[in-house]
């Protein structure tokens, strides 16, 4: 079955929520500019990067993103988000902490993601995607064919697809598309062995915001680590 073709002229949810703040209006007008990559922008971005590149898809606040970045100095952390106050949150973590290894995508991941080359990636995050509940949504959902096509043209043999989700709906999407994915092309390997694989927090796994609010609302998520075989 040939899978859909991926909807890279779409983009789905909100993109701004309230009026920024002064700092934040600031930030998005001098810090932005400075460290905003785009599809035109990225080759080169991860050129005179020369190191492992990693990148988070739909970032959300960037708590997570900021942590990789401190964490893991010699990566460049690529992040996209088309959520403006997302975006500004992030920036404000990166004037406060000062990492110089990250490069923000200000919109959507997409043409990004069709602008980067073959292996570039040695590690890709989506981190509680939007869960899009109703059948008639559900091919807006990030986790698709089309993108697990993507993922595995960019992520270089031995890395990692990290996914996860408090919706038990999303967990079974996810890891059924990549069963379909695999019967095309066996391109990633379900890294879990025990029931605690997936249900414990790794320790370089830090919690995000949806993270939280889930959790507070009883829903524990699951950890998903697929490698690229
Ligand atoms: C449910 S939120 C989760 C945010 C964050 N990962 C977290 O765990 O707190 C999903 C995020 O994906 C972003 N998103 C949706 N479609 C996207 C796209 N095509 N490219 C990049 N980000 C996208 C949304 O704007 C939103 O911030």
């Amino acid at each position: 079955m040939k899978p859909p073709e991926w909807d890279k002229d779409r983009l789905w949810g909100r993109h701004q929520a309230k009026k920024l703040r002064p700092r934040p209006q600031r930030l998005m007008e001098e810090l932005l500019p400075r460290v905003e990559v785009t599809p035109e922008t990225v080759f080169e971005r991860t050129q005179a990067h020369g190191g492992p590149v990693w990148l988070e898809v739909g970032f959300g606040g960037g708590e997570h993103l900021a942590w990789q970045a401190t964490h893991n100095p010699d990566v460049l952390l690529i992040g996209a988000e088309p959520f403006m106050n997302g975006v500004a949150k992030l920036l404000t973590q990166i004037e406060d902490e000062g990492q110089e290894n990250i490069a923000v995508r200000y919109g959507d991941v997409k043409p990004l993601m069709t602008a980067l080359p073959d292996k570039s990636l040695e590690r890709l995050f989506v981190l509680h995607p939007d869960p899009w509940p109703k059948k008639r949504h559900f091919k807006r959902r990030m986790i698709s064919l089309p993108f697990l096509k993507e993922a595995a043209r960019l992520l270089k043999p031995g890395c990692e697809l990290r996914v996860a989700s408090d919706i038990p709906d999303y967990v079974r999407w996810t890891l059924m598309h990549v069963q379909m994915h695999n019967r095309q092309s066996a391109d990633f390997e379900w890294t879990a062995e025990c029931r605690a694989d997936w249900t414990d927090r790794p320790e370089d796994w830090p919690q995000t915001r949806y993270e939280a609010k889930a959790r507070r609302e009883g829903r524990p998520p699951a950890y998903l680590r697929f490698t690229r075989t």
